[in-house]
């Protein structure tokens, strides 16, 4: 079975470095002359598939979005995921999960079990309950060829009061995340499955990337205000690892297929120059 990094490092190199948010923001939805309803998530989610699925690497709905219509917003959840996979695009549910351990092992089987409904390629997960407690999500994805990415150093401004704290050891939170998911990736060929998630919003990040070889999800571009050419301020020596992600900034393109293939487009190759610097 091929691990998640494999397949990752495959559908960029055949796709590019992208990752598209499904985010269906009721204004978002008005925008589009959708209605803010179970049908009108649906066709916004279908719009999105339909355009980007065969083209993009990595798409990501938000389910937050899905679960404020409860389990009907949840069937249409899991029907955007069967129509990604089909499309060929990898899907990393964005859930940011995380709690004592037992409990990970229900939202696990519940993600990364191919048997669950929900069943995706990569969840997105939160380590304040100890990066420890998430670790029936990383057996269970390396059993099944699965990723996780772990909030390390978020996008918003807030996130740096926890993620920046020292701990007693004298290391911060997040130097403490990225060693433990630096752990995990040893060995792993062409890359590791365990990424982390470093906002594009928060300059020079101050702390050591270099030994991941993981992927490197990096929200906040575009609606955030982040550019690709920050990305390099963020990443440096570690760029070649990111992997870029907008939501809004493509989803305002729509609802016209074509235009939010043209987003699309458009902001890898914002990315691709951005990321080029490194390998030049
Ligand atoms: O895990 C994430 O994707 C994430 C982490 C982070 O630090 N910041 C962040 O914005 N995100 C998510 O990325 C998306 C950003 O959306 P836009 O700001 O519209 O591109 C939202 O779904 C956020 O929940």
């Amino acid at each position: 079975m091929e691990s998640f990094g494999a397949r990752l490092h495959r559908a960029v190199a055949e796709r590019g470095p992208l990752c598209v948010g499904i985010d269906p923001h009721p204004g978002l939805l008005a925008r589009w002359g959708l209605a803010d309803d179970v049908e009108g998530l649906d066709r916004f989610s279908r719009t999105v598939v339909d355009a980007l699925g065969d083209r993009v690497a990595v798409v990501k709905p938000q389910s937050a979005f899905f679960e404020r219509f409860g389990s009907r917003g949840i069937a249409v959840l899991e029907s955007t995921i069967r129509q990604l996979r089909n499309a060929g695009a990898l899907v990393l549910l964005d859930v940011k999960r995380g709690d004592i351990g037992s409990t990970v092992s229900a939202y696990a089987s519940a993600y990364l079990d191919p048997s669950s409904p929900l069943y995706v390629d990569a969840v997105t997960a939160s380590p304040y309950l100890g990066v420890g407690s998430l670790a029936p999500m990383f057996e269970l994805a390396a059993t099944h060829g699965g990723g996780v990415f772990v909030l390390a150093l978020t996008s918003n401004p807030e996130g740096a009061a926890v993620q920046r704290a020292v701990g007693a050891d004298g290391r911060t939170v997040a130097q403490t995340v990225i060693d433990e998911i630096t752990q995990l990736n040893r060995g792993a060929e062409p890359l590791g499955s365990f990424g982390l998630v470093v906002g594009a919003t928060i300059g020079d990040t101050g702390h050591d990337l270099s030994a991941v070889h993981g992927p490197l999800l990096a929200p906040g571009l575009g609606a955030q205000g982040a550019t690709a050419a920050d990305l390099r301020t963020v990443f440096g020596a570690s760029l070649p690892a990111v992997l870029p992600s907008y939501s809004r900034e493509v989803l305002h393109a729509g609802p016209d297929p074509a235009a939010l293939r043209a987003a699309a487009e458009r902001s890898l190759a914002d990315c691709r120059s951005a990321l080029a610097v490194v390998a030049d």
